[in-house]
């Protein structure tokens, strides 16, 4: 820590959206970029060996270990809800999918906003900015196709590659969607990702590929405009009143692990401490529900009741298949040869399960006819196990993981207590709308429609989860609500809306409304909270866009866009 504390931006927390935000805003030598996270660095082993997520997840080394509250939707369970607590945020634990969404939630992004900034044509070029696809690489000319640099950018620092393992039963499944009439895709990308095909990943010669290493590592470390406090959580923002009646975040307040240090920002504090941080540190901050937060018995500066509302997420239903006549993860990984073996392809070709996304095979399709778009994403994966942290089935199975990207339920993000160490109430409120019930029990009938398809046949799938038994909507969306876990996607908790709009937090350039139709000076909020609507996809790299285009803005305000 220098002795000099005063910077022109702040950036809270070194995740997905802090680690591009930095490395944007230190580039330009004459700003002084303080970044802040309340994990450690990236150097730990299992971050970067893609596996290594199983060892990450639950792990006090990388990850908040929050959990839900009892949720109704789930017939009363509580769910482990993880979150990176290190350099690189979620993408030093996540599944590394690399997946934009569909234009169509761009498109709404920008009516909901009432800004064309939002457009699927206006995001598109932040997407590609930072990416650097392997197909843009020298030896992969032969395999473009003729759009492909409209859809794809090279050179960047987001690497994207294909994955380094494919296993029969996913081809069989793959085939078998099809059969169901889901056609085959190559890229998910382009902005609608309807079809089947294997994700494209975030990783580099079989290593995860975080945003430490992407944003971090090679350019800001060596910055001397930049500088980093890791293990430092930020307990509150800090406001002064200006002389127009405005309110001013002039820096913040940070646990370091032995006392309670101050920074202060000239120019703006950039919130990115993702969809549980963020509304988290505005409410301890004052920024919220005037009720909840006088009820913690903290003093409102904005009364903004959207901060932690909006919660939304992906619930995966997860439908297991036993199998017979194909290699499945769950039988491999059951013997010491089979862990051997597994050890020493990634030892010698960084390939093999090692070297495995959580899961390989995606679909998009659509849960009824009604729907005009795809509503729904398979992560289809080799294996099985009754919950992410416990051992895997001792029977050959896979798994036909399904999420309604679209939901209507809506949880919260609030304050438990005033102290920065609790971790607020998070519930997510899943399948509390008769609209994601229905979704749920069609979705579960699309995945049996596709497991009963001929190229399936020879592997004769039983399905084990939810079970044939179980016909009804009913029965089926009671049972999705046995076998559903999240798949790690909150967002919407602080988000962007029109002027007018009661509980956006934010207006469209990400700035902090002050509940009276004016912004608080000097803070903006860049992560996953800020989305109106999730997008239908996973939901790193549409943060990363997002962070991507916050960047530019500012930089072209501090007149250094060029730069
Ligand atoms: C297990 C898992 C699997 C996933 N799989 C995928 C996938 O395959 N593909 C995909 O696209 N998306 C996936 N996601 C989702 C994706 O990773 C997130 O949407 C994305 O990383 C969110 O980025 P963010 O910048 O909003 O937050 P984060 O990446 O969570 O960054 C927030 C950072 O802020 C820090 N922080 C929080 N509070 C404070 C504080 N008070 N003081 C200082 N620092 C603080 C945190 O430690 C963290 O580093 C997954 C997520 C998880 C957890």
């Amino acid at each position: 820590m220098s002795d000099n504390t005063t910077f022109d931006y702040i950036v809270i927390g070194g995740g997905t959206a802090g680690a591009l935000m930095a490395n944007r805003l230190s580039a330009d030598r004459k700003l002084r970029v303080l970044l802040i996270e309340a994990g450690r660095k990236d150097d730990y082993h299992w971050i970067h060996i893609p596996v290594g997520y199983l060892y990450c997840i639950g792990n006090p080394r990388t990850d908040w270990l929050y959990n839900t509250e009892p949720d109704a939707g789930l017939n009363g369970r509580a769910l482990r809800y993880p979150r990176g607590k290190t350099l690189g945020g979620c993408s030093s634990i996540n599944g590394m999918i690399y997946m934009r969404g569909q234009s169509r939630d761009y498109e709404q992004w920008a009516q909901l906003t009432g800004d064309d900034t939002w457009r699927w044509n206006e995001v598109l070029p932040a997407f590609m900015k930072h990416e650097d696809h392997y197909l843009g690489d020298a030896d992969q000319a032969a395999r473009r196709d003729a759009d492909f640099g409209r859809f794809h950018g090279h050179g960047g620092e987001w690497r994207v590659e294909k994955q380094r393992l494919r296993w029969d039963i996913l081809d069989a499944f793959a085939q078998a969607a099809q059969e169901a009439g889901i056609p085959h895709s190559t890229d998910f990308n382009r902005g609608s990702n309807e079809g089947v095909g294997y994700f494209q990943v975030n990783q580099k010669a079989g290593w995860r590929w975080n945003t430490a290493k992407a944003f971090l590592r090679p350019t800001c470390y060596g910055r001397p405009n930049f500088e980093m406090w890791t293990s430092a959580q930020v307990s509150r923002l800090l406001f002064e009143a200006q002389a127009d009646g405005t309110q001013r975040c002039t820096g913040v307040q940070v646990w370091d692990g032995h006392e309670m240090v101050q920074a202060q920002a000239t120019r703006e504090v950039l919130l990115c401490a993702g969809a549980i941080g963020t509304p988290q540190i505005l409410q301890l901050s004052g920024i919220g529900a005037a009720d909840l937060l006088q009820a913690q018995g903290i003093t409102p500066v904005a009364d903004l009741p959207g901060v932690g509302a909006n919660l939304q997420d992906h619930l995966q239903i997860r439908a297991v298949y036993k199998i017979n006549g194909a290699p499945t993860l769950n039988v491999l990984a059951s013997s010491m040869v089979g862990k051997a073996r597994i050890g020493l392809e990634y030892l010698l070709k960084r390939s093999g399960p090692m070297s495995m996304a959580p899961s390989q095979l995606g679909a998009f399709t659509r849960s009824s006819p009604a729907h005009e778009w795809p509503n729904l994403e398979y992560h289809v994966q080799p294996l099985s196990l009754d919950a992410f942290g416990e051992p895997l089935h001792s029977f050959p199975a896979f798994t036909a993981s399904v999420c309604n990207l679209n939901p209507t339920s809506r949880g919260t993000v609030r304050l438990k207590s005033p102290r920065f160490e609790d971790a607020p109430a998070i519930a997510p409120n899943y399948l509390s709308t008769d609209e994601d019930r229905q979704v749920a029990a069609d979705s579960l009938r699309v995945t049996r429609r596709i497991a009963a398809q001929p190229a399936l046949a020879k592997y004769q799938p039983q399905e084990w989860k939810p079970g044939v038994q179980y016909q009804s909507d009913e029965d089926l969306a009671r049972l999705a609500g046995d076998i559903a876990t999240t798949i790690f996607h909150p967002v919407g908790t602080a988000r962007m809306g029109a002027d007018g709009d009661p509980m956006a937090v934010l207006d469209s350039r990400l700035r902090v409304r002050d509940g009276r139709g004016g912004r608080i000076g000097g803070l903006r909020v860049v992560d996953a909270s800020v989305m109106p609507t999730i997008t239908s996809g996973n939901t790193n790299s549409p943060t990363l866009m997002i962070a991507e285009k916050a960047a530019g803005w500012l930089r072209a305000e501090a007149g250094t866009a060029a730069a």
